[in-house]
């Protein structure tokens, strides 16, 4: 598998916060890769290291063969980024900051700049600052991508954009991974990473908890439902990895990762439990899953990152490992 983008045993700390725990990962190329996780997570922080902004206190991050910490300009230029709040020449025009920008890159950018912000329909001839949140968004885009890169690199790409936009956006990013071009998308909405990713990471608190293409993700997650014939009865667990177990009165539900094939057969007619039932997690409920601390665990879960990590196939790498570029 050739890789775009490895993380071997990054850590990152601010002060006493640890933004990145040990973190190590690797993205093919040629997919598109969403990276989700709450506030806070830890995926800007990551993004700023693969974007050689940011030295990590330990470990290696390497892009597309680069090492990030000591080929940043390299980087910068083979990649196309927009940073969640994108800082743009507010005084420029458009078409001037193409302008500007292309001195970096080779001949076709400012044609296929102009392109962009056409088919983003931009409005050119007035400076930067009168036009709209979502149009801003649109000029960082089309500044990011004019130059064709072999890895995209979006920090919430879609906030600010109105919904035709982000679904043409979306398809875009999926084209550009047909086409062999690797997207990094750290995202909230799950219902669009869910349309569109390949690959899924989730950061919890600084540590990676699931990575996993997103349709052996899905379909090796369940929610499984049962009735107590009493409120207060307790239920065996049902084979596999549980994630999390709600009840509701009568009602219980658990998310269950590597759900055995024959789980039922542990629900005897005498387990105290009927209508057993289970269908596929949505992205979503894997999310909350995974993340919610106040969810209720009902067995010592993949103390980290053992439990977690066997639904992650995380492939941890040496820092000596290196990248053929
Ligand atoms: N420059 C900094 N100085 C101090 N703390 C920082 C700095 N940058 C990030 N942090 C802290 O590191 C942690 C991870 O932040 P990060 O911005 O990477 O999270 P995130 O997953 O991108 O969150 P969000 O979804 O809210 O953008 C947070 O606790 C944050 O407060």
């Amino acid at each position: 598998m050739n890789v775009a983008v490895q993380l071997g045993h990054v850590t990152k700390r601010f002060g006493t916060k640890t933004a990145l725990n040990d973190v190590s990962l690797r993205v093919p190329e040629g997919v598109v890769f969403a990276l989700l996780g709450e506030n806070g997570a830890g995926k800007t922080t990551m993004i700023r290291i693969l974007t050689g902004f940011l030295a990590p206190d330990s470990g290696i991050a390497m892009v597309l063969g680069h090492d990030c910490k000591n080929n940043a300009m390299q980087i910068r230029q083979s990649i196309g980024y927009v940073s969640d709040a994108p800082a743009l020449y507010d005084w420029m025009r458009p078409e001037e900051i193409g302008w500007f920008t292309s001195a970096f890159y080779d001949d076709s950018f400012p044609k296929r700049f102009l392109e962009l912000l056409a088919e983003f329909d931009i409005p050119t001839g007035t400076a930067i600052k009168n036009l709209s949140k979502g149009q801003r968004a649109k000029v960082a885009l089309a500044l990011a991508t004019a130059h064709d890169p072999k890895l995209l690199i979006l920090d919430e790409p879609t906030s600010g954009l109105d919904p035709m936009v982000r679904r043409h956006f979306l398809e875009s990013m999926v084209d550009r991974a047909a086409g062999g071009r690797t997207v990094l998308l750290s995202s909230h909405q799950i219902s669009e990473v869910e349309r569109v990713a390949d690959w899924v990471a989730i950061m919890h608190a600084g540590k990676l908890k699931v990575v996993q293409p997103l349709e052996t993700l899905k379909s090796s997650t369940s929610i499984v439902t049962a009735t107590l014939d009493q409120p207060d009865a307790v239920a065996p667990l049902p084979r596999g990895d549980v994630l999390t177990e709600t009840q509701n009165g009568r009602q219980v539900r658990w998310v269950v990762s590597n759900l055995a094939d024959d789980w039922k057969t542990d629900f005897g007619d005498s387990s105290g439990v009927t209508n057993l039932g289970s269908v596929s997690a949505s992205l979503e409920e894997i999310f909350i899953a995974v993340c919610d601390v106040r969810a209720k665990r009902p067995k010592v879960l993949p103390a980290e990152p053992d439990s977690v990590e066997s639904l992650a196939e995380v492939s941890p790498v040496n820092s000596s490992d290196e990248v053929e570029s």
